[in-house]
C-alpha cells in the first residue's frame, strides 16, 4: 500500500474503527490512481460509514460508479458547475458590427476555413472560450485579436489579465504577446489596453502561507477578462480554485494543446474540455453570421460547454509537409508504423526529412552533446552571460523518464562527468560555471518559480546564479538563496512543457516503460522548432505511440 494510503487508512481507523480488507484495498487503489493523475477510480459501490453520497460530509464520495476522495469530488463538481454557468451565459453582441470588426482584424489568409476567425467570434459571443492548437497554430495571434475586438466593442475599458501555470510559460507568453502585438492593426488607444505581461497563476491568485489563495469566490480577482496559456498543465485543484476566483461578470479564455501531456497532479481538465467539441446548430449559424465561415456540425450531442471549444488545426510554424509537423500528426493519430517509416525511410530514393533524426541507441550521446552544447560552453568559458542564455535555448536533451541511465538524473550525471574529463567543469564542484539549474518549487519571497532556469557563473571567486528578469534584465542569486532546484543540462519532457528549443534530442529508455505514452512523445518532439532527433529503439517508440493515457474523471460527463 502506498504511504499516503497507509496513513489515510490509519486515520480512518482512528475515526471509525477497523475497516474491511476490501475497503483498505480500494483505498490503496484510489491513492495509487491519484498519484498517477486520475481524480477518481471506477468501482462498484462499497458499503462503509466512510463513504457518502455526493454532497454528504464523508471522507470518501461515491458518485454513480466513481469513487473519490471527497476533496477531489468537490473540486470536480464545483468546477463543472461554474464552467457550465460561464458557458451558458451568452453575451449580447451586435453580430453585424462584430462581422465588420472581424473582417478588419482577420484579413483573408487563404487558409480555409479560417478557424482563427471563428474562434474569435466565439470568444466575443460567450464568456468561456477554450482554444486548442498545436505549436504555431496561431493561438497567441488569435487571442490578441480577440482582446482587441473585445476592447474595441467595450470602448477600451476592459481590465484584461494574462497568466500561465509556470514562470517559464508566463515569460514565453509575455514574449510572444510583445512580438505579435506589433502586427495588430488597431488604434494606439486599443493597443495600450492590451497587456504585455503574463504572471503565474499562483501569483495571480495570491498564495497564502497555509497553501490557500487570497482570491476566491468571496474575494474575486479584479478583472474583466482572463487569458490563461498552457492550460493543459493546470490540474483539477488549481483550475477549480482559479474558476472559483473569477468575478461573476468575467470572461475566461483558455489556450493550450489538448494533445500535450496532462498536468502533473490529478486531473486532465483541458483535454476533457476539448473532448466536448460539439457546437449546437444555433451557435453554428451565429458564427456563420459573424464570420462567413460555416463549421461542420459534430455528431455528438451539443452542449453549452461544447460551444466554447475551438480547435486550430493549421500550423504556421511547421512548414507545410515539414518533418516535425508530419511526425507530430502521425504520433497523435497513433500511427507508429508511419512514424517509424518517416524517421527511417527504407526507400533509398525517399528524401530525408531534414527536421528529423533517429538514433537507435545512445552510445554516441555524449559526443552529440559536445556538438549541441558547443556554443553554450564557448559562451560560458568566455564569461558571456547573454550569449550563454541565448545558446542554452538552442539545444536540449529531453528525457522521457526521471530515473535510470536514460533518465534525467542519469544523463545529467553522465554529462557532468564527461565535461569534467574535458576540463570544462572542475572536479568535485557542485556550483561550477555553466551549471544550469531548474527551480522546482515556487518561492514568492525571492520571486523564483517552479520551471525557472538559471545559469551559474563564478563572480569574484564565488558562484552566482543568473535568472532572466523582466525585459531581459538579469537577477543574480547566491546558491544558498535558491529554493529547491536541480541540474538542468538535460530536462524531462514533463519539465520542458511551456519551453521550446531550436534542436531537441528526445531520449527514450532502453526498454518499454509504463510512463511512456503518445502524449509524452508528442510533447517532447513539439518542443523542437527546427530539428528533433529521437534516440530510442523501434520497439520502445512504437509501444509509446500506441499507448494513449486516459485519466479517470467525471468532469467531461458532468459538463455534457
Ligand atoms: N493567420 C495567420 N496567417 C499567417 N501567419 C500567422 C497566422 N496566425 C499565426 N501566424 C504566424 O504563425 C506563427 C505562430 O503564431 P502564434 O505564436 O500566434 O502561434 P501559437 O499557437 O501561439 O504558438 P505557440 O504554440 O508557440 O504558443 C507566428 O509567426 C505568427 O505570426
Amino acid at each position: 500500500m502506498p504511504d499516503f494510503a497507509f496513513e489515510l487508512s490509519r486515520s480512518f481507523e482512528r475515526l471509525c474503527g477497523p475497516q474491511s480488507d476490501e475497503l483498505n484495498a480500494t483505498l490503496a487503489k484510489l491513492c495509487a490512481a491519484l498519484a498517477a493523475g486520475h481524480s477518481c477510480i471506477k468501482t462498484a459501490p462499497l458499503s462503509s460509514p466512510l463513504i457518502g453520497r455526493p454532497g454528504e460530509f464523508k471522507p470518501l464520495t461515491q458518485d454513480k460508479d466513481r469513487l473519490y476522495l471527497t476533496r477531489y469530488w468537490w473540486y470536480e463538481s464545483q468546477l463543472a458547475k461554474r464552467l457550465r454557468q460561464l458557458a451558458g451565459e451568452k453575451c449580447d453582441v451586435d453580430l453585424a458590427r462584430l462581422a465588420t470588426l472581424l473582417d478588419e482584424l482577420f484579413p483573408a489568409s487563404g487558409i480555409q476555413p479560417d478557424l482563427q476567425k471563428v474562434a474569435a467570434a466565439a470568444a466575443v459571443m460567450q464568456k468561456l472560450t477554450v482554444i486548442s492548437g498545436g505549436p504555431g497554430t496561431g493561438k497567441t495571434t488569435t487571442v490578441l485579436r480577440i482582446l482587441a475586438a473585445l476592447q474595441i466593442m467595450e470602448g477600451n475599458t476592459l481590465s484584461i489579465k494574462m497568466a500561465a501555470p509556470t514562470g517559464k510559460a508566463a515569460a514565453r507568453m509575455s514574449e510572444s504577446v510583445r512580438e505579435r502585438k506589433s502586427s495588430l492593426a488597431v488604434s494606439p488607444a486599443t493597443l495600450a489596453v492590451i497587456p504585455e505581461t503574463a504572471s503565474t497563476l499562483h501569483r495571480l491568485l495570491g498564495p497564502r502561507p497555509d497553501g490557500s489563495f487570497k482570491h476566491h469566490a468571496a474575494n474575486p480577482l479584479a478583472l474583466d477578462v482572463l487569458v490563461v496559456d498552457e492550460a493543459s498543465m493546470i490540474d483539477l485543484a488549481l483550475m477549480a480554485q482559479l474558476v472559483e476566483a473569477l468575478p461573476a461578470h468575467a470572461r475566461l479564455i483558455l489556450l493550450g494543446d489538448k494533445d500535450q501531456l496532462d498536468a502533473v497532479d490529478a486531473g486532465a481538465v483541458f483535454a476533457e474540455l476539448c473532448s466536448l467539441k460539439s457546437p449546437g446548430a444555433d451557435f453554428i449559424q451565429a458564427l456563420k453570421t459573424a464570420t462567413g465561415v460555416e463549421i461542420a456540425r459534430s455528431k455528438a450531442l451539443a452542449s453549452s460547454v461544447g460551444n466554447a471549444v475551438m480547435n486550430l488545426e493549421h500550423s504556421h510554424r511547421f512548414a507545410a509537409g515539414g518533418g516535425i509537423g508530419k511526425l507530430a500528426s502521425l504520433v497523435n493519430s497513433g500511427d507508429a508504423r508511419g512514424a517509424l517509416a518517416l524517421l527511417q525511410p527504407d526507400d533509398l530514393f525517399a528524401e530525408a526529412e531534414t527536421e528529423l533524426g533517429w538514433q537507435p541507441n545512445s552510445k554516441t550521446l555524449l559526443s552529440r552533446c559536445d556538438q549541441g552544447y558547443a556554443a553554450y560552453w564557448q559562451a560560458v568559458l568566455a564569461g558571456d552571460v547573454g550569449a550563454a542564455f541565448a545558446a542554452f535555448d538552442t539545444f536540449r536533451v529531453l528525457t522521457a523518464l526521471r530515473e535510470g541511465h536514460a533518465g534525467v538524473m542519469g544523463v545529467n550525471q553522465q554529462l557532468e562527468a564527461h565535461w569534467q574529463a574535458r576540463n570544462f567543469i572542475p572536479e568535485n564542484s557542485l556550483w561550477y560555471a555553466g551549471r544550469p539549474v531548474l527551480i522546482t518549487q515556487n518561492d514568492y519571497g525571492v520571486q523564483l518559480y517552479n520551471g525557472d532556469i538559471g545559469l551559474t557563473f563564478i563572480l569574484e571567486g564565488a558562484p552566482r546564479v543568473a535568472f532572466k528578469g523582466e525585459g531581459n534584465t538579469l537577477r543574480w542569486f547566491s546558491p544558498a538563496r535558491l529554493p529547491a532546484h536541480e541540474t538542468a543540462l538535460a530536462l524531462t519532457v514533463h519539465k520542458s512543457q511551456g519551453s521550446e528549443f531550436n534542436e531537441v534530442i528526445l531520449l527514450l529508455p532502453d526498454q518499454p516503460h509504463e510512463l511512456l505514452s503518445r502524449s509524452l512523445i508528442y510533447t517532447g518532439l513539439t518542443r523542437a522548432k527546427k530539428k528533433v532527433e529521437i534516440w530510442g529503439s523501434n520497439d520502445v517508440l512504437s509501444k509509446a505511440i500506441a499507448k494513449q493515457s486516459i485519466r479517470q474523471s467525471g468532469l467531461a460527463a458532468a459538463l455534457r
